[in-house]
């Protein structure tokens, strides 16, 4: 699913007015009852509505719920916020409408004092500003919000909270715009609900279709997307009758230390559990038995070292090199590193502590080879890039970093996001807060090393192998719940997950 701009969304409306055609007023009550709807399925008829509404369209689509609702026979009250006298044509319209149905109360809020009392039980729905947005709230719309998120009430946001802009945030006070319960947006998400910055605002959001053209969908551009099951489906590469191990790859993955072999038997048994045919684990000489013996499947190549990284095997024996997962950070690492970013020609992926000696020796960015994946979180991501003005800011450059140096770039967390060489992002759908546990990240490099040595391409083993973690990790979820869901179990999940997406 393509995710436009505010500023797309207009012409979007505007096209599909002129070309379905339907009138725009039309269009606004299509979408009026499909929040309708949504809020029917939900809530019983003693429940009462309070509908705040603005001036623009997403006052209009609050008046024409309040008349559907009221239609419904639920109990409703709405709040037309006087911040000016003139209303667009359509909120207009439907204020003239809801009059003439004489069923709700209509008050007027010009100060403070006109606010309502919020008893418990409330539903308040929030359709004070939409995606007209133009700059922050004005002082008196600020006070209402303030006090709605102040009450002890269920909040619904229609479109988006109000306050809120679709795209960047920076100069916003996020206390100012309104904290939703649920938020239902018209046919796409805005990109601003996918940072996790913007969750207390967003709360729950949901897309309701509404009919706009699929013409101008296509075509319009966007460089945003989300991925869906259907989408990775058609990436999935299928085993052949008469392949053998040699078909599917030999992937190096270079990971563990004193300490932390845990990550190298994690992303081992991922990537042996994705697919691959041969796998070499490379690990500092202490941890020899303790990969025998976990993971048998993998062959060894032993460090000079007894607890750290500090050399490699001949990398043309692999097609595919894993490089981060638990290495540490010490001196003769570093210099190993530097050498293999150097040499490798290989698909490359680099996660963890890869990750943190390139954000503390910052000229080694340089020597990334083309196609490399990088799999930072957050924190790995401003050591690598410093700190960002916000989430928008941080995925400016993540998308200018991966088209400058033609790298695939993973911000990993909820909605992961994965960007590739021309700067277009895909955020990913699937993982859950269980998947917030040590290790998980080692599992995706597991997954993704696999799928590079067996052909895949950069974007597209980011992709797959972003989505099968995510999905795993929702079974594992499904079976043990988030909390005591650890990193073995999405590796657990694994046969399901990938059965399920090639079925
Ligand atoms: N395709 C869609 O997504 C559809 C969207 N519709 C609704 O239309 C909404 C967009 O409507 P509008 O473009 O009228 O936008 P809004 O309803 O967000 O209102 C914007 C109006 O308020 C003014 N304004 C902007 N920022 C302000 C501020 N801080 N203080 C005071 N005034 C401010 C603007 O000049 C404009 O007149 C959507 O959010 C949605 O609710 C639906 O009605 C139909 C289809
Ligand atoms: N709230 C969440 N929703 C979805 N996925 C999550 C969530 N929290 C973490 N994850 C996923 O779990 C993984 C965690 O990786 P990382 O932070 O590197 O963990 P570790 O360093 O312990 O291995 C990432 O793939 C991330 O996308
Ligand atoms: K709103």
């Amino acid at each position: 699913m393509k995710i436009f701009h505010s500023k797309q969304i207009p012409e979007i409306d505007a096209y599909t007015i002129k070309n379905e055609p339907v009138a725009s007023i039309d269009l606004m009550e299509r979408a009026s009852l499909k929040l309708c709807e949504w809020l029917i399925e939900r809530y019983h008829q003693e429940q009462s509505f309070k509908i705040f509404v603005g001036p623009g369209n997403n006052g209009g689509d609050g008046l024409a719920l309040a008349r559907l609702l009221s239609e419904a026979n639920f109990q409703v009250e709405v709040y037309l916020v006087k911040i000016t006298r003139h209303l667009s044509a359509d909120c207009q319209m439907n204020l003239d409408r809801l009059k003439i149905q004489n069923s709700s109360s209509i008050s007027e809020i010009s100060s403070l004092v006109d606010l309502p009392i919020f008893s418990k039980g409330t539903i308040v729905i929030d359709a004070l500003f939409g995606s007209g947005l133009s700059r922050p709230l004005d002082d008196l719309v600020k006070d209402i919000v303030k006090t709605i998120n102040d009450a002890d009430v269920e909040v619904i946001s229609i479109d988006i909270p109000s306050g809120l802009f679709g795209e960047d945030n920076s100069s916003n006070d996020l206390n100012n715009c309104v904290h939703a319960d649920y938020t239902l947006s018209f046919e796409f998400p805005k990109l601003s609900f996918l940072f996790p910055e913007n969750a207390e605002c967003v709360g729950i959001w949901e897309t309701l279709p509404i009919g706009l053209h699929p013409a101008v969908i296509e075509e319009m551009e966007s460089p945003y997307q989300l991925i869906d099951e259907n989408y990775i489906r058609s990436l999935l590469k299928t085993r052949l009758r008469f392949s053998h191990k040699g078909t599917y790859g030999h992937g190096l993955l270079i990971s563990g230390s004193y300490g932390k072999m845990g990550a190298a038997i994690l992303a081992s048994k991922a990537c042996l559990r994705s697919g691959i045919g041969l796998l070499s684990t490379h690990i500092p000489r202490l941890g020899y038995d303790i990969l025998q013996t976990a993971v048998p499947e993998s062959m060894v190549s032993i460090d000079r070292s007894d607890i750290i990284f500090t050399e490699y095997p001949n990398l043309e024996n692999f097609d595919a090199i894993g490089i981060g997962p638990g290495i540490d950070i010490k001196c003769n690492s570093i210099r190993a590193l530097e050498e293999l970013l150097e040499e490798c020609d290989k698909p490359l992926v680099l996660d963890a502590d890869a990750l943190n000696i390139i954000g503390a020796n910052q000229e080694m960015k340089k020597y990334l080879p083309k196609g490399t994946i990088l799999t930072p979180h957050i924190k790995e991501f401003e050591r690598l890039f410093g700190e960002c003005k916000g989430p928008f800011d941080r995925n400016e450059k993540q998308r200018n970093f991966s088209k400058k140096q033609s790298v695939v770039m993973v911000l990993k967390g909820a909605f992961t996001a994965i960007t590739d060489e021309n700067g277009r992002c895909y955020f990913n759908p699937t993982g859950n807060p269980g998947m917030a546990t040590a290790g998980s990240g080692d599992v995706l490099t597991g997954i993704i090393l696999s799928l590079l040595a067996q052909g895949y391409s950069s974007l597209h083993a980011a992709l797959v192998g972003v989505f099968i973690h995510g999905l795993a990790g929702d079974l594992a979820a499904d079976e043990y719940g988030e909390d005591a869901l650890i990193a073995s179990d999405i590796i657990s999940f694994l046969p399901q997950a990938w059965k399920r997406i090639k079925s």
